[in-house]
């Protein structure tokens, strides 16, 4: 699957700007502030219908503009596919493909694969256990639309339940039954979640430690474990134990929306006990892992976005990484770099082809 031209107007800071790219490497050079990162974000849209970055959507469009338009034609195992993503200030944002509007955004995703490795991935390791869900979360929906299904009605149930707690504290009432009701719904919803979530992740963990391996040339031992309530005992009887906790904090303290991830460095927690360079490292491997779980459940290589990632990392990590791109592995591959020199000789190395644009 390859991305043939992209089409950008009033995108941050473009105006109006064409993309003609190579079907295998891409890369990005330019000064600070150019709008490397922006192109890949758009890219970034045409796959998840948003910004990487940046939630606010109005704020994707060009300063002192009401509209933006991110237009993208891709090959996709041998037709074209014309996917648009548009936002106008004060309408709903608009995903097309081949002309026809999605009515629901969630039917889009996976459609694209595509994985963005970039310096705001340290959130991973440096934020609270939402965005380490979220990771997991956005890797099995690509592949499992029943995945992000349940995810959406757990999610609702949860906000069902916990304003129902606000009410009963608001009220002085309680009634035990309503809230039987949601506990049946999360159970069933939950226990689904966290099947999927542990399955996924004796899957994904093996593939991760092997790409920190050949990364790091085997110097440092990291280790990724899954950590959820429902290990203890079913959702269902965890809901009932907390009860009282739930009750007193007016939301749902139990569940899959309590789970993390532990990130650790030779025993150590990473973001605690990790060099700058292991952290990057350790993302970058993570993310690779996200790259072979999606090829393993699609059977293609999903579109690579390497965004400024050669920076803390010493040569014989960035050969290391570039070596693994250079196999019949990887498919479509845009680089971001404000080292020119640096970027060319890193691609030619790969003996594939490629384009370098200017910015
Ligand atoms: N909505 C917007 N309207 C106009 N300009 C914007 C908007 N959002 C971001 N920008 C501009 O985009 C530029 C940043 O672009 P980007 O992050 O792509 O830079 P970059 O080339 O990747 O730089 P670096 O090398 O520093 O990472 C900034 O100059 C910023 O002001």
């Amino acid at each position: 699957m390859n991305l043939n031209t992209l089409s950008l107007i009033n995108y941050k800071n473009f105006d109006s700007q064409t993309f003609e790219f190579d079907s295998k490497i891409n890369c990005f050079v330019g000064a600070n502030g150019v709008g490397k990162t922006n192109v890949l974000d758009a890219i970034y849209h045409l796959s998840f219908g948003k910004s990487y970055f940046n939630p606010i959507a109005t704020q994707n469009i060009k300063h002192d503009e009401d509209f933006f338009v991110v237009d993208g034609v891709f090959e996709k195992e041998d037709r074209t596919e014309k996917i648009v993503v548009s936002l106008k200030k004060g309408q709903k944002k608009l995903i097309k493909r081949n002309g026809k509007p999605y009515e629901k955004f969630s039917d889009h995703i996976g459609f694209i694969p595509l994985v963005m490795i970039s310096p705001a991935d340290r959130d991973l390791i440096i934020e609270g256990s939402e965005t380490r869900r979220k990771f997991i979360d956005s890797v099995i929906s690509q592949s499992d639309k029943n995945y992000l299904n349940n995810l959406i009605n757990y999610n609702k149930v949860l906000s069902q339940r916990n304003a129902l707690l606000k009410y009963f504290a608001l009220n002085n009432t309680f009634n035990a039954q309503t809230l039987q009701v949601y506990n049946e719904q999360l159970q069933t919803y939950g226990t689904e979640i966290f099947n999927t979530r542990h399955v996924f992740l004796e899957t994904f963990i093996p593939i991760f430690k092997q790409r920190y391996d050949a990364i790091s040339n085997n110097k440092e031992d990291v280790s990724l474990s899954y950590k959820s309530d429902l290990f203890d005992n079913d959702l269902n009887t965890l809901l009932k134990e907390n009860i009282n906790k739930d009750k007193a904090l007016q939301y749902t303290s139990v569940g899959i929306h309590k789970d993390d991830l532990n990130f650790e460095i030779d025993t150590f927690p990473i973001k605690k006990f990790g060099s700058q360079g292991q952290q990057k490292s350790f993302l970058v491997a993570l993310k690779l892992a996200q790259f072979d779980f999606i090829k393993q459940q699609s059977g293609v290589p999903p579109i690579l976005l390497l965004d400024d990632i050669f920076d803390k990392l010493d040569e014989n990590r960035v050969a290391q990484i570039i070596e693994l791109v250079d196999n019949k592995h990887f498919g479509q591959l845009f680089i971001s770099d404000t080292h020119a020199d640096r970027t060319e000789n890193v691609v030619k190395q790969t003996h594939q082809s490629y384009k370098i644009f200017k910015l």
